[in-house]
C-alpha cells in the first residue's frame, strides 16, 4: 500500500513521515492554510531520502507558474489538482518528474488518461478532512490511484476496504489541530494503512 502523507511543513514532521514509512510527502505550494514558499520546500526536501517521493502540490496555477515554483522548490513530482487540462500535463512533461493529477470522484478515474504517472481520488474540496462515500468508486478508477479525503488512522481499513484503492493520501487526519501536524498521527496512519494491507 502506497502511503502520501500531505501538506508538511516543520522538520520533525517530514522526519517522522519518512521514519514511519511513508513513500511520498507533499508540500502544498498553493493558496492553503498549509502553503509553504517553494523556498521552504527546498529546505524540507533536502532532508528527504532518494527512495520518498517530494511532491509539490498545486491547484489553478498556469504551467508556466508551476514549473518556476517547482523547478525552485526541487521536488521530485508535480500534484495538479482540480479541472486541469489535459494540455497542462503535456506542458509539464519535459521536466521529466512525476506527474500526479488530483481530482474528485467525478473526474476521469483513469490514471494517464492525462498523461499523468499517479492519480488521486479525493473529496470535493481537497485538504478539507471531510469523509465521503470511498465505496462509490469501488472498481472504478483503474491504474496506480490513492484514495484520499478524511482519511485518518481509524478509518483508513474500513476506506481500503471500502474502495481497493492502490495508496492512500492524508493532510488533515494527522493533524492535531488545523494545519498543525502531529509526528504520532503520522506514525499511525501509516501503520493503520500497512496493516489493512496485509490483511
Ligand atoms: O491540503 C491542502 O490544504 C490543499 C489545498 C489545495 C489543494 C490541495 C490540498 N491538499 C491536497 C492533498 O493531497 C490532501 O492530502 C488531500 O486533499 C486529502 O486531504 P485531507 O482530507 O485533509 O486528508
Amino acid at each position: 500500500m502506497y502511503v502520501k502523507i500531505c501538506g508538511l511543513r516543520e522538520p520533525e514532521h517530514v522526519a517522522a513521515a519518512v521514519e514511519a514509512g511513508a513513500d511520498a510527502i507533499g508540500f502544498v505550494l498553493t493558496r492553503s492554510s498549509r502553503r509553504v514558499t517553494p523556498e521552504r520546500a527546498r529546505e524540507l526536501a533536502a532532508q528527504v531520502p532518494e527512495h520518498v517521493l517530494t511532491v509539490a502540490v498545486f491547484a489553478g496555477e498556469g504551467p508556466e507558474q508551476v514549473r518556476a515554483a517547482t523547478l525552485a522548490s526541487g521536488v521530485r513530482a508535480v500534484q495538479l489538482h482540480g479541472d486541469h487540462p489535459h494540455g497542462d500535463f503535456t506542458a509539464l512533461r519535459d521536466l521529466g518528474l512525476t506527474l500526479v493529477r488530483a481530482g474528485a470522484a467525478g473526474v476521469d478515474l483513469r490514471c494517464g488518461a492525462f498523461d499523468e504517472d499517479l492519480l488521486i481520488v479525493d473529496a470535493p474540496r481537497p485538504g478539507s478532512g471531510e469523509p465521503w462515500d470511498w465505496a462509490a468508486v469501488r472498481g472504478r478508477p483503474s491504474g496506480r490511484w490513492m484514495l484520499a479525503g478524511g482519511l485518518d488512522a481509524s478509518n483508513v481499513a474500513a476506506a481500503i476496504d471500502a474502495a481497493r484503492p492502490w495508496g492512500v493520501d492524508v493532510s488533515s487526519g494527522v493533524e492535531s489541530a488545523p494545519g498543525v501536524k502531529d509526528t504520532g498521527r503520522i506514525r499511525d496512519f501509516v501503520t493503520a494503512a500497512r496493516e489493512a494491507a496485509a490483511g
